[in-house]
């Protein structure tokens, strides 16, 4: 199968399934190609990778930066998580929306989640090693989040009680967010 790009219920946000050459040695796959990405509109500058670790239940999220906002291209090497992308743009017409798929090791796919999203993930193997590209490098002043267990956005996450950073257990819900903290809809 060629390398597949599929919608998603956000449309702008991409699941992609590459294409897996399998032969004696093992399998070979191309994990990003700049040219190819850009024609389904993937064409952000990616300038940071990123590789998190994490135990079974761990739930990394919902994250995003506001002034210095970044696309992530995500897969996962080791392991299999529940990865989602939440539309936080003010004025966008799916704003509190989420999707989610499944991304493992096994199935090698890919989600690209645009600039204005918040992004988390839930562990779901015994660990899984995570593994991002970013278009804009990480700026610790405009790390910002919102409660991965927000009623109003109702992701169906598979864990009542996931293991959470101190810092993801204090986020507030979407609508208690001043508005000014949240990244503006651009057509
Ligand atoms: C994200 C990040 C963290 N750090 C440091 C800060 C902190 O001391 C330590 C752990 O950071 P965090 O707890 O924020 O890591 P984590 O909860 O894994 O944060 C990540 O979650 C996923 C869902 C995302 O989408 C990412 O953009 C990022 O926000 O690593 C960096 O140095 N560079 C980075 O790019």
């Amino acid at each position: 199968m060629p390398c597949e790009f599929a919608k998603t219920a956000l449309p702008e946000v991409v699941l992609i399934k590459p294409q897996v050459f399998r032969d004696d040695r093992g399998f070979f796959l191309e994990t990003f190609h700049k040219n190819k990405y850009a024609e389904v509109g993937i064409s952000g500058n990616f300038v940071q990778d990123n590789h998190s670790y994490s135990k079974k239940n761990t739930l990394r999220g919902l994250h995003y930066q506001l002034l210095h906002p970044q696309g992530k291209l995500v897969y996962v090497i080791s392991g299999e998580i529940f990865d989602v992308a939440v539309d936080i743009r003010r004025g966008s017409p799916s704003f509190g929306k989420w999707t989610g798929v499944h991304l493992s090791a096994e199935n090698k796919y890919q989600l690209y989640i645009p600039e204005g999203f918040a992004h988390g993930f839930l562990v779901l193997s015994e660990t899984a090693d995570v593994l991002y590209k970013c278009t804009e490098i990480y700026t610790p002043d405009d790390d910002y989040g919102i409660l991965w267990s927000d009623p109003a956005i109702n992701i169906t996450w598979q864990s009542s009680s996931p293991i959470l950073s101190k810092k993801d257990q204090e986020y507030q819900t979407l609508k208690n967010i001043p508005e000014t903290l949240l990244p503006l809809y651009k057509k």
